[in-house]
């Protein structure tokens, strides 16, 4: 469950008073996500979210997300528009956080994607790369390998309590990856957290795209990196060829990657692999039991790492096989 501030009828209405969106008929919280508040309000107008910033996100970092949904919109991807106040501005405050408000997408996302869902994902993914070329804004990714480390020197000293040896594969890692990290793939703006609870589908479509919260420029092939590793691995902690094989063909129908960044791609998905399971790690060890709060396993993504770490060849995950 994530909602980490509880707010009152008359605060929300006191928000509400500053938009021209309708009075407010009920609310909610909602109990998915996990780095932020999330309620859904119904006015007399329609369904809205509101979201408070919570964890992660940096107050100065809202223009650039808000910005981005607007732009992504106006450039034909499907995502939640930020709802402007009167006054034109689109970040309020409720409850000492920052909050805005933003309009509610229908669908569901998919507990069991199959290979079809992988495919969309990957021609989605492509679409909003493409369609965010030319956003005026910039964020560099504050989790990248200097975020990693950071991230890590907290961690580690507690890291072998979660795994026995821990430690001494991060720390192989983090070498390897520091030596190696490619810099001269090409870049742009990338979701950065496309996992399956960030996509909704309606009738078997991608209905749109949510949370752009770690949103950021960097490598465009991280991101499909990234949704490799959480869409095309299965409970029991294998690869499904099958789902990589379509996410990734899905992707090459909108942009084809060049073949520098094929062969990138067991590095990049080894990267991705550690960024998720360090603040996966920093979490679990510092969010305490019986918070409300969705704690992710750390060990889920330590084995895609062994995974990742075994690669030869990009051709493993399925890139090139129709
Ligand atoms: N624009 C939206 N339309 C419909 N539901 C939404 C929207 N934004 C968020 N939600 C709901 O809130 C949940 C958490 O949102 P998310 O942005 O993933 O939160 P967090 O940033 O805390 O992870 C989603 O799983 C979804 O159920
Ligand atoms: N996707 C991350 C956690 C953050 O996910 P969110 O969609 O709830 O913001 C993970 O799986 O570690």
């Amino acid at each position: 469950m994530a909602v980490y501030t509880d707010i009152s009828e008359v605060e929300l209405e006191a928000l509400l008073a500053a938009y021209d969106a309708g009075s407010l008929l009920s609310y909610k919280g909602i109990a998915e996500g996990s780095e932020n508040s999330n309620y859904l309000l119904h006015t007399t107008k329609a369904a809205f979210i509101l979201t408070l910033y919570e964890r992660r996100v940096d107050k100065a970092d809202l223009p650039f997300f808000l910005g981005l949904m607007e732009h992504l919109a106006e450039h034909g991807v499907s995502c939640p528009l930020p709802v402007r106040r009167r006054d034109g501005e689109v970040i309020s405050e409720i409850a000492e956080r920052p909050a805005a408000l933003i309009t509610f997408l229908e669908g569901m996302w998919l507990r069991r994607p199959a290979p079809q869902h992988c495919r969309q994902v990957g021609r989605a993914i492509a679409g909003l790369h493409l369609a965010a070329q030319g956003f005026a804004l910039s964020r560099p990714n504050a989790l990248a390998l200097d975020g990693w480390r950071d991230l890590w020197r907290k961690a580690a000293p507690r890291a072998d309590e979660v795994e026995p040896g821990l430690s001494e594969e991060v720390e192989a890692d983090l070498a390897t990856l520091g030596r190696a990290w490619p810099g001269d793939l090409p870049t742009g703006i990338i979701h950065a957290d496309l996992f399956p609870d960030n996509v909704f589908f309606l009738g078997g479509e991608v209905s749109g795209i949510i949370d752009f919260y770690f949103a950021c420029n960097d490598l465009l092939a991280y991101d499909v990196a990234t949704c490799l590793n959480a869409w095309c691995f299965e409970k029991d902690g294998s690869y499904n060829l099958t789902k990589g094989t379509a996410l990734l063909a899905g992707y090459q129908e909108i942009r084809p990657l060049e073949p520098a960044e094929i062969e990138a791609l067991p590095l990049l998905a080894r990267g991705s692999a550690l960024r998720f399971m360090l603040t996966r790690l920093y979490d679990w060890l510092t969010i305490p039991d019986g918070a409300l709060v969705n704690k992710r396993d750390p060990m889920e993504y330590v084995r895609r790492l062994r995974f990742h770490r075994q690669i030869r060849s990009s051709s493993e995950y399925g890139i090139g096989i129709t």
